[in-house]
């Protein structure tokens, strides 16, 4: 199977654990990405029967509105039944790597308000350490030098990120060459440097559940 047919079967695996919340009238917390928007595709069945959508990117309120989905405000929304999106990196523990697109800061929100958080990805996403995708950090872009020092000395290898400006104004470190040994300690450390808005580790609210597409079919994994 090729890469994009994985992501599409576990977008349909996560269709079938949403459908539930859709007819309970529950609001649906969409991510961002190509996974993400196999899934989108797959919500356009259900475009009647769902109270609402909250996106966590511009790109995804698009797609989700050109479908007739609707999409409203997060502060309009409460807490969200579930929350689905893909990542750059999951380990076994559903300790994720995220931002690859940017929306970063807007998906940990997401995140954080859903009860449930379902992460869809092919098996290249699964890995023992993270890592080795480089991590993404959404920095105001008035601290961009000083960030990119303090990451520095914390043994990373900064890369601005050339280009990109977020939903949010804001612009994105790639840090390179940084395992990740312990995950929720460096999510915290990160997002302590004075102008980081937040970074691409979801360890202190990990996945609840991961939607893995294999050549053997859709592996559901729990921490
Ligand atoms: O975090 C993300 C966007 O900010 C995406 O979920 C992540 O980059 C995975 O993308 P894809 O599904 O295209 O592989």
């Amino acid at each position: 199977m090729t890469q994009d047919e994985l992501k599409k079967a576990v977008a349909a695996a996560a269709i079938e654990m949403v459908k539930p919340a859709i007819f309970d009238g529950e609001i649906i917390g969409i991510g961002t990405g190509s996974t993400a928007n196999f899934f989108i595709d797959l919500l356009a069945e259900f475009r009647d029967d769902i109270k609402g959508t909250v996106a966590s990117s511009e790109a995804s309120a698009q797609r989700l509105r050109s479908h007739g989905i609707e999409v409203i405000e997060l502060n309009d929304a409460g807490t969200l039944g579930v929350y689905v999106d893909g990542a750059d990196e999951s380990n076994s523990h559903l300790e994720l790597i995220k931002g690859g697109g940017a929306a970063l800061t807007r998906e940990k929100i997401v995140a954080a308000a859903s009860k449930k958080f379902i992460c869809i990805a092919d098996e290249s996403k699964l890995v023992d350490q993270l890592g080795a995708f480089p991590l993404p950090v959404e920095v105001i872009p008035m601290a961009r030098s000083y960030v990119a020092r303090e990451l520095l000395k914390m043994g990373g290898n900064p890369v601005y990120r050339e280009g990109v400006v977020t939903d949010n104004g804001n612009i994105i470190l790639d840090v390179y060459d940084f395992m990740i040994a312990t995950p929720q300690k460096t999510e915290e450390e990160i997002n302590a440097i004075v102008g980081v808005v937040t970074n691409g580790l979801f360890a202190l609210r990990p996945a609840d559940v991961l939607l893995l597409g294999t050549s053997n079919g859709v592996r559901e994994i729990t921490p």
